[in-house]
């Protein structure tokens, strides 16, 4: 399999753009499947040649002489870990997806890199080389690159559903945790605690359009050092796409989600459940007012802003509708039977969407069949690689995932349903951490969220970014406030990622050796950005992943440029192809019948917005603006309704 790859590779995939774009997904196809595979009992070998064993991916002494990236958590033994092979669902945590490397996407476990590291020593201090050997400021970028002049500029067809789902998806597989004080309070980067290690801040040069102060906080990912003594960040999440951020990654934590009868998750009145302990939510609102609480899910940042908890919430209710069908088919099941059967079909329709919906706005369609990532519309389909390690790597989750960010708006909004609809709009910067909007209109605020969500465009996916990210993020009572722009510069240096030129070769792009936008340079950037870069960075090999790829013009069809979509498709094959619960595969003990899965493809983001909110008319693509002329005018949800799972198929063989 793996020769027919590289043969398909030599062909030339994309010979039609004469490039040999499949050798870039196919080398890490390879290197991070089949590779690293090899790598790791090579590398066990090699340890235990001198005696000594891992545990657990932490070995005792940096042997001299290796110069391994693989995260070494992914070389534990196989026997440290008993699996259940006969398991027929997921594990919360993500252990034994992989029977082989059973801690492979596993949440808290260390992050895989792409290239090797580009810390300033090798080991652990934030990447400075480059031709001057100083960077420059991350704030200054974000004002000379990713600063909007003049009005806000919107996309023309797609949707902000595009930006959140995008970032339920992004907390679906990645948390990387910050350094906190021993007690577990955050650190104080800019004042009492900036001698503290975990500290990094962001100095603020003079003259800032914004800030008046000269520094922003920043604290560094926690991380662990690994065989090689380089520092590697730590993944909370389970990597897989199984919808750990609504049933939480850990099995305590699952446990407190659940309501432990009917197999149901736990809510209140339909909503999310409260978090007892959360007070971070409440960040610009000194007053607490008692019945905004804040929110409870499988993932800590789920009252960051409210389109966010609006998405979290349409899952769990579809989780609870699933788990009401189930037991009323099927009464003599457990609470155990019912929740988990109701948590497959879930995270199978989640997937379907990710891959069958969401991915098509950043992939293009055609290039998805070649690379066989797409779904197709009836029938199985098994890609399934025990070779392949699906977890999210460190390079993905810094730099690349985080493109979505320019999609944010500057507003929220809240639109009624019916066709007389009117609207609430509210900054964003006026709602971080802050429920009040998700419990407004009598409980029913999330669910105008998620109907404005529908119809409003995102913002314009350039380079540019919106006040309420770049000068308001996290604004709080005292109107300190971040940069997120500025904070994804400053991230991908201190977790050592290489910079954009780097990411370019492994893609099989070609090298930018100057700022020029001919051959040799920057050929995916239009002239007036690479003026941009040039007058911001002293030479191409320092510009970051981050805003090399903001800048980069986008491919037809699709939002993102060249760079970016070579290692989506990287990222995306390794989550489909590296998970042995991927919907579509016809195992018949971990899978479903052919007629469970045929209903499961039918399932639209329209159909789940019609099972769980109260709208009564929703464009047939949720992502794309419902406009006659895209040919997604708005459809009564009894037209959507047709698509609901059909639970009669789940009624019990057994
Ligand atoms: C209003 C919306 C959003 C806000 C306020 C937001 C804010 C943030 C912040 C503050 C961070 C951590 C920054 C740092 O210190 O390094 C972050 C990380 C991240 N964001 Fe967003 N984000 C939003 C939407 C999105 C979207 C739409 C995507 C992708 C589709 C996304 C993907 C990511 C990823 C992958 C990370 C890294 C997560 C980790 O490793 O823990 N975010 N975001
Ligand atoms: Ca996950």
């Amino acid at each position: 399999q793996c020769e027919r790859a590289y043969r398909l590779a030599e062909k030339g995939y994309y010979s039609d753009r004469q490039r040999s774009g499949y050798s870039c997904i196919d080398k890490f196809y390879l290197s991070h499947g089949q590779q690293s595979y090899r790598k790791c009992f090579a590398m066990e070998d090699y340890y235990s040649y001198y005696g000594l064993r891992c545990d657990r991916g932490i070995c005792p002494n940096p042997l001299p002489g290796i110069t391994e990236t693989v995260a070494f958590s992914q070389c534990s033994t196989p026997s440290s870990i008993n699996c259940d092979r006969g398991n027929r669902y997921r594990t919360i945590t993500g252990e034994c997806n992989n029977l082989l490397n059973p801690e492979w996407g596993k949440s808290e476990t260390l992050q895989p890199r792409l290239l090797p590291n580009a810390f300033n020593d090798g080991k652990q201090s934030q990447r400075m080389n480059g031709c001057s050997g100083r960077l420059p400021n991350p704030r200054t970028i974000s004002v000379n690159v990713h600063r909007r002049d003049g009005i806000m500029k919107f996309e023309d067809s797609i949707t902000v559903m595009v930006m959140q789902i995008g970032q339920l998806l992004a907390h679906d597989f990645i948390l990387t945790k910050l350094t906190t004080k021993p007690n577990g309070a955050p650190l104080n980067c800019c004042t009492t605690d900036k001698d503290d290690p975990g500290c990094n801040p962001i100095s603020v040069p003079p003259g800032d359009p914004f800030f008046k102060v000269d520094c922003l906080t920043f604290s560094r990912s926690r991380s662990m050092i690994d065989c090689n003594g380089i520092r590697q960040p730590v993944n909370s999440q389970s990597s897989y796409i199984d919808l750990s951020m609504v049933y939480g990654a850990f099995d305590e934590e699952a446990e407190r989600l659940r309501s432990h009868q009917g197999g149901r998750l736990a809510d209140i009145n339909n909503k999310l459940p409260a978090d007892s302990n959360d007070f971070t939510c409440e960040l610009s609102r000194p007053v607490n007012i008692p019945h905004y609480y804040c929110l409870l899910a499988g993932d800590e940042r789920v009252n960051e802003m409210p389109g966010l908890s609006s998405v979290h919430t349409l899952f769990m209710r579809e989780h609870n509708r699933l788990a009401d069908g189930l037991q009323a088919r099927n009464p003599h099941w457990d609470d155990e039977r019912v929740y988990q059967e109701a948590r497959k079909i879930n995270i199978a329709q989640w997937q379907n969407l990710v891959y069958g919906e969401y991915l098509p706005n950043f992939i293009n369609p055609h290039i998805m069949r070649r690379v066989n990532i797409d779904v197709r519309r009836y029938g199985y389909k098994d890609t399934y690689d025990p070779r392949v390690d699906a977890s999210a790597t460190n390079d993905f989750g810094v730099g690349i995932f985080r493109f979505s960010h320019t999609l944010i708006r500057q507003d929220v909004r809240l639109t009624g349903f019916g066709t007389t609809t009117s609207s609430v709009t509210e900054n964003l910067d006026d709602h971080f951490f802050d429920p009040v909007l998700y419990h407004e209109f009598d409980g029913q605020g999330f669910e105008f969220i998620l109907k404005a969500m529908s119809l409003l465009e995102a913002a314009r996916a350039d380079r540019e970014f919106e006040r309420s990210i770049q000068d308001l993020l996290f604004k709080d009572m005292n109107n300190e406030s971040l940069d997120l722009a500025a904070l994804n510069i400053h991230r991908g240096r201190e977790h050592g990622v290489p910079g954009y030129n780097e990411y370019r070769k492994l893609c099989e792009l070609s090298n930018v050796e100057h700022f020029g936008t001919t051959a040799g340079g920057l050929v995916d950037h239009d002239p007036d950005v690479a003026a941009l870069l040039e007058r911001t960075y002293s030479c191409p090999e320092d510009i970051d992943i981050f805003t090399g790829m903001l800048t980069e013009r986008r491919l037809p069809g699709v939002l993102i440029g060249p760079t970016a979509q070579c290692l989506y498709i990287t990222q995306f094959k390794r989550f489909r192809d590296g998970d042995r619960f991927f919907y579509e595969r016809p195992d018949p003990r971990t899978g479903f019948s052919l007629g469970q899965l045929n209903s499961i493809k039918r399932v639209t983001l329209a159909t789940l917005y019609c099972l769980n909110t109260g709208v009564i008319e929703i464009q047939p693509q949720v992502f794309i603006q419902p406009l006659e002329e895209l040919r997604n005018s708005p459809l009564p949800c009894s037209f959507h309704l047709q698509n609901a799972v059909n639970l009669d198929l789940w009624y019990d063989q057994y």
